[in-house]
């Protein structure tokens, strides 16, 4: 009775709705055994030059279309925005694992409107000044790192960026090895593998969320990340109200936010949660497009040698670093900054958006809840999109006979949607942006990077997700006696300063 019922309702669905066409799946599971468990954008990629500019593949009880081009990106995910905005409420990954307060994945709804809104006010432009003393601080520390340890490279960027978020947030610096920031990685890293489509049954089946509680066997291992997840959190809040205490803490976001009448109304989880997700979201981003950046310098060096003329040709012969305010004078370290955003972006397949009204669109019909996603890879390393799609060339955002691109070179969302689109869009883009852009002005201007010989980088299968380890070889070294004495000069001074 169970499956004619499923059928019977399956058929009706089918003859109301119209989806764009996508590869064929088995019974009840879909395409849930075509999509690799990660690392998902090439097949994505190759699905979507098969089917076009958008195509549908089922997860068990979830429908997902793939957007493949700009266009219907910006027609539905932008213009559109106010019934595509929403999150689908997955039984594990939200509701156990996060308890329904991580914002990324939290529904269109007034919760998520009051978390983005406090969001907003710590990360927009006008609070740019806010972040800058501490991104050049970190950014000099960054150098100290790289001419100390070069080996450590990929530790000097998670510490960096790390830092920043919590220097604002917290109003605290962070040394390499913290074992929280370590907890912190972990806690994102099982966060992350709980959002792969297919990762959890019960996000899968819905079905199963209606067994019995003690029948639900996933049920334990989400409580146990839960709670993981909440003490990374609550550590943080004892230290920073010890600080505070003791006279020890400088002005930061959490003790306004904590003071605030209005946090209570919150609740104590959803206040450690808002916390928590901007060092979550703080501090992995940055840090992996760091990464990808020096992966496309030792492997493509042709870009670095114009990115350094260009900077020796402002600053001269090692004298001082590059600061923003020379920014205007460094549109290629601006471009470098946006291609390395676009080159391989690491939510490879996008981050579904979730429509809450049925919609029709150039012939098709989507009930609400459908997922849609942009096809994040495919759209970045498409011809069409962007000319030699796979090779990093800043130029493309600066020479308009190269593909077209009109934007402004220092605007971070125009000409690509790794920041992901709507409403939705990500809320820290420009600390992003700004993290990114004084790092890697300071890294080239001091550093070369080399590719080890027989250790070719896979630009096309990095990990840089990973923490533990480099994501791939890399020699450092410095550029030349006077840029030492530099790095030296100011890394130290930067590194002794405590608060
Ligand atoms: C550095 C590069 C970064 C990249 C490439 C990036 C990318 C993204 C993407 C793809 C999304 C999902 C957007 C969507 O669903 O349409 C997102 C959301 C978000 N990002 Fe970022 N991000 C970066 C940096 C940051 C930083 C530095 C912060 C905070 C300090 C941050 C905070 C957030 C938050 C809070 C959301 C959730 C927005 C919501 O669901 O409404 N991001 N980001």
């Amino acid at each position: 009775l169970f499956l004619l019922a499923k059928l019977w309702t399956n058929h009706q669905w089918s003859k109301k709705y119209k989806f764009p066409p996508g590869p064929k799946g088995i019974p009840y599971f879909g395409n849930m055994f075509q999509m690799p468990p990660f690392h998902q954008g090439p097949w994505a990629k190759e699905v979507g030059e098969k089917y076009g500019e958008m195509f549908t593949i089922k997860i068990a009880d979830n429908t997902w279309v793939f957007l493949n081009s700009s266009r219907v990106v910006n027609d539905l995910l932008e213009k559109r925005s106010a019934i595509y905005s929403s999150r689908p409420r997955f039984p594990y990954a939200s509701s156990i694992l996060s308890g329904d307060c991580r914002m990324v994945i939290q529904p269109y709804g007034p919760q998520w409107r009051a978390i983005r809104k406090t969001m907003h006010t710590i990360l927009n432009i006008k609070n740019a000044p806010t972040f800058a003393p501490f991104q050049d601080l970190e950014s000099k520390h960054l150098l100290w790192d790289y001419l100390q340890k070069p080996e450590e490279w990929f530790k000097a960027n998670q510490r960096y960026a790390n830092s920043i978020v919590m220097s604002v947030v917290f109003g605290k610096r962070m040394e390499n090895d913290d074992p929280n920031v370590e907890r912190l990685f972990e806690t994102s890293n099982e966060f992350i593998a709980a959002l792969q489509p297919g990762a959890n049954l019960v996000d899968t089946f819905y079905i199963l969320n209606s067994l019995p509680t003690f029948l639900q066997w996933w049920r334990p291992k989400g409580q146990k990340g839960h709670a993981k997840v909440l003490q990374v959190y609550k550590q943080e809040v004892q230290d920073l109200k010890k600080r505070m205490k003791e006279g020890r803490c400088p002005p930061c976001f959490a003790t306004k936010f904590l003071a605030d009448p209005e946090t209570p109304k919150l609740g104590e989880t959803q206040t450690l949660f808002a916390l928590g997700s901007l060092m979550e979201a703080g501090s992995d981003t940055s840090r992996m497009t760091l990464s990808q950046i020096i992966a496309a310098a030792a492997s493509q060096p042709g870009w670095v040698r114009a990115a350094q003329k260009e900077l020796d040709g402002v600053l001269g012969d090692a004298t001082r670093l590059p600061e923003f305010s020379d920014r205007p004078q460094l549109p290629y370290i601006s471009a470098v900054t946006k291609e390395g955003f676009r080159w391989r972006p690491f939510a490879e397949i996008g981050v579904p958006h979730m429509l809450i009204k049925d919609d029709e669109y150039e012939g098709y019909k989507f009930p609400a809840g459908t997922l849609f996603t942009w096809n994040s890879w495919s759209i970045a390393l498409s011809e069409g999109e962007n000319r030699d799609a796979e090779k990093f060339w800043p130029e493309r955002w600066l020479d308009k006979s190269i593909q077209g691109f009109e934007g402004k070179v220092e605007d971070p969302l125009s000409g690509h949607w790794s920041f992901g689109a709507g409403r939705r869009v990500c809320t820290g883009y420009h600390v992003g942006d700004t993290n990114v852009w004084i790092a890697v002005a300071r890294l080239l201007y001091c550093f070369q990077f080399e590719e080890v010989k027989g250790k070719s980088i896979d630009t096309m299968n990095m990990n840089v997700g990973e923490h533990r380890w480099a994501p791939f070889d890399v020699k450092i070294r410095v550029r030349s006696e006077r840029h030492r004495a530099l790095v030296e000069r100011v890394g130290k001074e930067a590194v002794g300063v405590k608060y």
